[in-house]
């Protein structure tokens, strides 16, 4: 028996920080929604007692470093398995891309093994587990579109934001998001307007939406790599209603409600950027299902 499950990229519409905690991590308050560009994560039983990851991408590691082997690993031992898997991961979601690729192949993974291991956990179990793989695991546990507070980890599930196009365009740099923590001075920050950001959703406004997007990290992955600012005036340029890098970057998103204007701006980007993408939304969290 073999289980498939979607392991769909997210963006963040809005990420702020708050303060740095005591424990190195800073409190944030983000809004996350999921998009239909996604990995597909096969998992199927072994009959070595051995976790054995498979991929064709070759920035993905198949050690104990993929986040997908870490939830294997953590799951297995907390329910004392003693059955192998193999984990097959097919990549589309760009790796080191602020899109939460590698967050979403681990969850995909305990959603999958809860299914194959007959465990019968909630997803708010499993997004309990996921929270020690990584700030974002939990919110990739649900999918949809939420506020995550804490780290990431704390998560309300929100209205799924009005249709629209999103572009998506990610400079051939990697970011480490530690690095861009690092180097984030909290009294210099220009902080998006979360809550205006929320009732924009519950009002179904894409006016609204478009006007409160914005990401503290985004000035301090510029000042790294400024082809992100570059990226940024070409879509809007070509006519983005909004544009945002996601997460720590360098991905940058632009939104429109008009196909034909999608198209203009993924045509015009390509000349600029290797990857780039057009997807939707997905909205709302029975996407996953
Ligand atoms: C910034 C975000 C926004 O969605 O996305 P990405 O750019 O990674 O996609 C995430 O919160 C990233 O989550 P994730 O990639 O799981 O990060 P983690 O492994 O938990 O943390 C990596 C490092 O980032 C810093 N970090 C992370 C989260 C947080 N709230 N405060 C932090 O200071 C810490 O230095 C930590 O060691
Ligand atoms: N399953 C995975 N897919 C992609 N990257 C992974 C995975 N597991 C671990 N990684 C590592 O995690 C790091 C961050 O990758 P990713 O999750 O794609 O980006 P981000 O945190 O920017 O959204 C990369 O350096 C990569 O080597």
């Amino acid at each position: 028996m073999r289980f498939l499950e979607k392991a769909p990229a997210k963006i963040n519409l809005a990420l702020d920080t708050l303060y740095k905690r005591s424990d190195g991590y800073h409190e944030v308050e983000m809004i996350m929604t999921t998009v239909d560009l996604a990995d597909r994560i096969e998992v199927s039983p072994l009959k070595s007692d051995e976790i054995r990851i498979v991929s064709e991408n070759r920035f993905v590691p198949n050690d104990h470093r993929n986040l997908a082997y870490q939830a294997a690993r953590l799951i297995k031992n907390t329910y004392h398995i003693r059955q192998g898997v193999e984990i097959y991961i097919e990549k589309q979601i760009p790796v080191a891309a602020g899109l939460a690729g590698g967050s979403s192949d681990a969850a995909a993974v305990l959603r999958g093994l809860n299914k194959l291991w007959e465990l019968d956990l909630s997803l708010e179990q499993l997004a309990v587990m996921g929270a020690e793989i990584g700030s974002d695991v939990s919110f990739c546990v649900y999918g949809g579109t939420a506020l995550a507070t804490g780290r990431g980890e704390q998560i309300k599930e929100l209205p799924a934001p009005p249709p629209c196009w999103v572009i998506l365009a990610k400079p051939t740099i990697g970011v480490s998001t530690q690095t861009v923590y690092q180097n984030l001075n909290l009294d210099e920050v220009d902080h998006p307007d979360v809550q205006r950001m929320i009732q924009a959703l519950h009002e179904e406004s894409y006016e609204g939406m478009c006007k409160e997007i914005g990401n503290v990290l985004e000035p301090i992955t510029i000042q790294l790599h400024p082809e992100v600012e570059q990226i940024k005036s070409h879509m809007k340029e070509f006519g983005a209603d909004a544009v945002l890098m996601s997460g720590s970057g360098p991905t940058v998103f632009g939104l429109t409600q008009q196909e034909t204007r999608a198209q203009r701006i993924y045509n015009g980007l390509r000349g600029f950027c290797d990857e780039v993408y057009i997807v939707r939304m997905l909205g709302s969290r029975s996407s996953l299902d």
